[in-house]
């Protein structure tokens, strides 16, 4: 059936550009040209309603041209969005009766469209703007690099960042030195993020490359001081600490860890700001932050007790104890503990089947739950970086640091 109604769409858009059906084309809404995809609005058609022109009447006005010049058919799924949230931002919710079933393409049309529900014009226009701009972009890069099965996104060297089947996949890829996280890598993974939030994809997921998901900070951040000395080192560091953190605090889309082996220090505690952890029963979860004379960060100081409860919690950030993928799970840090020889085929195919359901539902479903306490948790992050700030300086802290490059202390 889906195909039918794909071959009805594009069937659709030829006829809407050709001029035979105008009707099947809302006022406005752009026209699919076969083949190139390049959009065409008809002049008579760039006029939009009033209830669409607003604050961002040039970015929406700009959106309906950037779609012209799409290098790539964006897939019917695309298409039937842009549709909706045209019809959502310049109608606002669903108006029209239901088409009836044999009428195929209407049908297709008329569910996108009242999938938005009552999203509210503002938000159906800035989705449109941001999914326009998203489709641009890859459609940009996509044009430079012939993308392989997966789309790559962006080039980083730290991290690999791809996008397919509507989630973007953000990997941690210094296997060989157990994905520790430099300082290079914190800002990666910001731009990573940044990216993610604004493609077309529904969800976002982070990983790891090889048989650790990450070992937390890179003890050799700690090792190259600046010439300015160590206080600055400490406050640069809190500062990137406060704003990696922040962007985890701040990501608009479902955010999932697939947690792919051990995990240690701050790879742990942003776990507390995903909204979903699926784990390998290899993983294991270790906050060693007093044996590094170190505190907790990542907004765990606040999470975990609400996550696990005061005694779990502390066990964990004070007393450094290493949780077993089944425990993180029985405390409530861990979504769902998979198999490892079928965690990443198992995994992947519930990730999949979340990626098709209604994006804005998710994203708004995210936010909402998300904003009851996003202020907090920044209060939370300020705090817990301006502490890290001073523990870096302290003899306990360089004692542990000196220790383990000495090969006296591993974890
Ligand atoms: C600016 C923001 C700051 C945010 C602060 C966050 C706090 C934290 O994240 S605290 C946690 C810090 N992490 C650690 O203390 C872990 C240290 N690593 C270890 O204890 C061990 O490497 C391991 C238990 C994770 C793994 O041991 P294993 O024997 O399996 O492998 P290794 O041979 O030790 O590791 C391979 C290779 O990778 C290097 N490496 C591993 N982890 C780190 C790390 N965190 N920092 C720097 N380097 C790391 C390790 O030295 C080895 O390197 P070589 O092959 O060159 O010897």
């Amino acid at each position: 059936m889906a195909g039918v109604v794909g071959r009805l769409i594009r069937c659709w858009c030829r006829r809407a550009v050709a001029g035979r059906s105008r009707s099947a084309l809302p006022s406005g809404h752009p026209a699919l040209h076969p083949g190139c995809c390049s959009l065409k609005v008809p002049a008579l058609q760039l006029h939009v309603s009033k209830t669409a022109m607003g604050a961002s009447q040039k970015d929406f006005e700009n959106a309906m041209n950037q779609v012209k010049l799409l290098k790539e058919d964006p897939g019917n799924e695309v298409k039937l969005k842009l549709y909706a949230l045209y019809k959502q931002a310049t109608e606002g919710p669903c108006n029209t009766p239901k088409p009836g079933v044999f009428d195929l393409i209407n049908k297709a049309k008329w569910e996108a469209w009242n999938a938005l529900g009552s999203l509210p014009k503002e938000t159906a226009r800035q989705n449109y703007v941001d999914l326009v701009s998203g489709l641009s972009s890859s459609s940009d890069s996509s044009s430079q690099a012939k993308p392989e099965a997966d789309r790559k996104q962006a080039e980083y060297e730290t991290v690999v960042m791809t996008s397919e089947d509507g989630i973007t996949k953000i990997m941690l890829n210094r296997p060989a030195k157990k994905n520790a996280l430099t300082e290079q890598m914190y800002q990666e993974i910001m731009l990573a993020l940044e990216a993610a939030s604004k493609d077309d994809s529904t969800i976002t997921v982070l990983t790891g490359n090889g048989d650790y998901y990450s070992s937390g900070n890179d003890l050799t951040n700690f090792t190259n001081i600046p010439p300015e000395g160590v206080e600055a080192k400490a406050k640069n560091s809190a500062i990137l600490l406060r704003n990696f953190v922040g962007s985890f605090i701040d990501f608009p889309k479902p955010l999932v860890a697939v947690v792919n082996g051990p995990a240690v220090g701050i790879s742990v505690t942003v776990l507390g700001l995903f909204d979903l952890v699926y784990a390998t029963d290899r993983a294991t979860f270790h906050t060693p932050f007093s044996h590094l004379g170190q505190t907790p960060e990542g907004c765990s100081s606040y999470t975990f007790p609400k996550i696990m409860g005061p005694a779990k919690a502390a066990e964990m950030l004070i007393f450094g104890k290493k949780l077993t993928a089944g425990e993180a799970y029985a405390q409530g840090l861990v979504t769902e503990v998979f198999p490892d020889s079928t965690f990443q085929k198992e995994v992947w195919t519930r990730l999949k089947a979340y990626s098709k359901l209604p994006q804005n539902a998710l994203r708004i479903s995210k936010q909402i739950i998300r904003s009851q306490e996003k202020e907090k948790l920044h209060a939370v992050n300020a705090k817990e970086s301006s502490i890290l700030q001073e523990r870096w300086l302290s003899s306990e802290c360089m004692n542990a640091i000196m220790n383990f490059f000495s090969q006296k202390a591993k974890l």
